[in-house]
């Protein structure tokens, strides 16, 4: 378990010549053990670009990211490879299950990958499966569980290695209001229980509220911060849709979402 994340002066280009685009334009932050902190910003301001860069899918133009003193920007393709499976969770807008698997087997098999024992395994799977309210949904296959199931069952998975970050890229974005709010409970519950630190992008405000953190980007760099700290969600939803306007109106709390 990693108790530091640090990204230092990162940059990302994509194109060349005439044809540059500036992703990311160097951003530094750090994120501390068992933070939830949000990425927020508008359609093409480099969220996406940002989170894949933590998670060691896209490389860094320049800069570095630090998880406690391993520099992931300085490492091999099979280092990264390894170090995604040891130390990170994804969870993305698709599920991306396997359909030919049931929900528990869809979970084993991220654990098998690991080289875990089988007593240990069906431990884990289990727990899981019960923090995330999934288990009677467990010999389903995806196909035959609602969007809200296969989303916690995507996070049962992406936890089961109790990853130093869980990524999650517009977690709620395929999800209806219920689902939504369900999977963002069970977020942190993830975080107050598990201890877990998650980083997760979203153009919502109201999952937003959900955070213990907001980073805002526009255009690349990071415009404003957001810190939840004692207040209520209620107060904190209100507080980012005013940055979000003092942005340029771009907020999406859409009628999905209704405060609880
Ligand atoms: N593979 C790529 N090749 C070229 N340009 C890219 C690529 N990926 C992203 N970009 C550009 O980089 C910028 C940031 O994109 P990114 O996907 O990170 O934004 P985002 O904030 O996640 O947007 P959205 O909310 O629409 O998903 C955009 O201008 C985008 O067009």
């Amino acid at each position: 378990m990693k108790d530091c994340i640090r990204v230092c002066d990162v940059e990302k280009y994509y194109g060349n010549g005439q044809n540059i685009t500036k992703a990311v334009d160097r951003v530094s932050f750090q994120v501390e053990k068992g933070e939830f902190v949000g990425i927020m910003g508008a359609s093409g301001s480099g969220k996406t670009t940002l989170l894949n860069m933590m998670a060691a899918i896209d490389h860094v133009t320049s800069g570095h990211i630090y998880y406690d003193d391993l520099d992931i920007t300085e490492m091999s393709a099979d280092q990264l490879s390894e170090f995604r499976k040891e130390n990170l969770g994804f969870v993305f807008q698709e599920y991306n299950l396997l359909d030919t698997l049931t929900l528990e087997e869809n979970i084993i098999l991220a654990l098998t990958v690991q080289g875990k024992r089988r007593k240990e395994i069906q431990k884990i799977c289990q727990d899981m499966m019960e923090l995330l309210e999934i288990e009677d949904v467990k010999d389903q296959f995806p196909y035959e569980v609602s969007g809200g199931q296969k989303q916690r069952c995507a996070c049962a998975r992406a936890m089961a290695n109790d990853p130093s970050l869980l990524l999650a890229d517009e977690p709620t974005g395929a999800l209806d209001s219920h689902a939504s709010q369900v999977l963002l409970e069970t977020f942190c519950r993830l975080n107050e229980m598990q201890k877990a630190t998650i980083l997760m992008v979203t153009h919502d405000a109201f999952s937003a509220s959900y955070c213990s953190r907001i980073l805002f980007l526009r255009d690349g760099k990071i415009f404003h911060e957001l810190i939840r700290g004692e207040r209520n969600r209620r107060a904190f939803l209100q507080e980012i849709l005013d940055v979000l306007s003092l942005m340029g109106g771009e907020s999406s709390h859409d009628t999905k979402t209704g405060l609880s």
